[in-house]
């Protein structure tokens, strides 16, 4: 029993998810998963804004193996806030199987930077989406990347596209890889070649150092379908704009499950036909080996990529 009240309305996980039809290729990284607790023994941050169900790490490593990935990136949930613990068991307990991306705050010690890497962190997560954080000073932010950097680490960003031209400064001053999570969040009812997408693409064109997660349609969707009841043509309003990331830019971009969905309100997708999703997306073999296989090996286990 979780000693915690979920949110009202929260969504669990998917139970059951059905087996992809599309064969990922061997070796495949899910580069964007969370783990939630379980809260008894992980409790969730007393300055979270939601309280999710548990999910722990041996669902999320079920999950894996039932969809058929070969490893995992396990990124800070944010109703973990900057304590990592949970993430980093996942990461210790996967066999070398799951990287980890945290949450860190100015103080956090550079021995406690050298613990987070020792388990398998490789990336900090700086989060400017206003319903999951709160504001934290760019100056403070700059000096963790700083930090980081030094570390061989990365920067996510997980923004609304809408705050891109606020934020460009910032993100372009960043000294580290950077990636950003969900494609910076596109309005999918704007046209693909509107000012709004046109400026993130620019951000990549612009700035090799940026990468993109050409995640969570479930989440940018308007029109559907949802990926259930074994619907294969899913998303349909996102794909244009996830294909053109991934045809654009086919070095630097990355896909994850993003399970357990955190603060989905409208529907619970089944994880096995998002994973159906993808050759939509990335339409030849060449690019999906590129996007599942040696981009995510090149960012988190790059003593191993070829
Ligand atoms: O859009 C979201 O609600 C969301 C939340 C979180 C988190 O709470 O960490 O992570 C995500 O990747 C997406």
């Amino acid at each position: 029993m979780s000693t915690f009240t979920k949110t009202p309305g929260w969504l669990d996980w998917y139970a059951g998810p059905s087996k992809p039809r599309f064969q990922v290729p061997p070796g495949s990284v899910d580069a964007h998963c969370h783990v939630f607790g379980p809260g008894a023994e992980f409790p969730y941050a007393p300055e979270r804004k939601y309280t999710p169900c548990d999910a722990s790490k041996h669902e999320l490593y079920a999950l894996r193996d039932h969809l058929g990935f070969a490893r995992n990136v396990v990124v800070q949930a944010t109703c973990h806030g900057a304590d990592n613990r949970a993430m980093v068991d996942a990461c210790l307990s996967s066999g070398g199987k799951a990287r980890g991306v945290a949450t860190v705050k100015r103080s956090v010690t550079d021995e406690e930077l050298q613990a987070l890497h020792a388990a398998g962190v490789r990336g900090v997560r700086f989060n400017f989406v206003k319903r999951l954080v709160d504001f934290t000073p760019k100056d403070e932010l700059l000096e963790i990347a700083g930090r980081i950097a030094k570390l061989g680490w990365h920067v996510v960003i997980y923004f609304e596209a809408v705050d891109l031209p606020e934020l460009w400064d910032f993100f372009t001053a960043l000294p580290t890889t950077v990636v950003v999570d969900h494609m910076g969040r596109p309005d999918v009812t704007k046209p693909i070649d509107g000012p709004e997408f046109e400026l993130f693409l620019k951000f990549m064109r612009q700035h090799p150092n940026v990468w993109s997660k050409v995640s969570c349609p479930e989440r940018l969707s308007v029109t559907g379908p949802k990926a259930l009841n074994g619907e294969q043509a899913a998303y349909q309003d996102v794909v244009p704009f996830a294909r053109k990331v991934v045809e654009e830019f086919p070095d630097r971009v990355l896909w994850g499950t993003d399970w357990p969905h955190p603060n989905l309100k409208d529907h619970m997708p089944d994880d096995g036909l998002l994973v159906d999703f993808i050759p939509h997306i990335a339409p030849t073999a060449e690019l999906q080996k590129k996007l599942l296989v040696d981009n995510p090996m090149r960012l988190y286990w790059p003593e191993e990529a070829k």
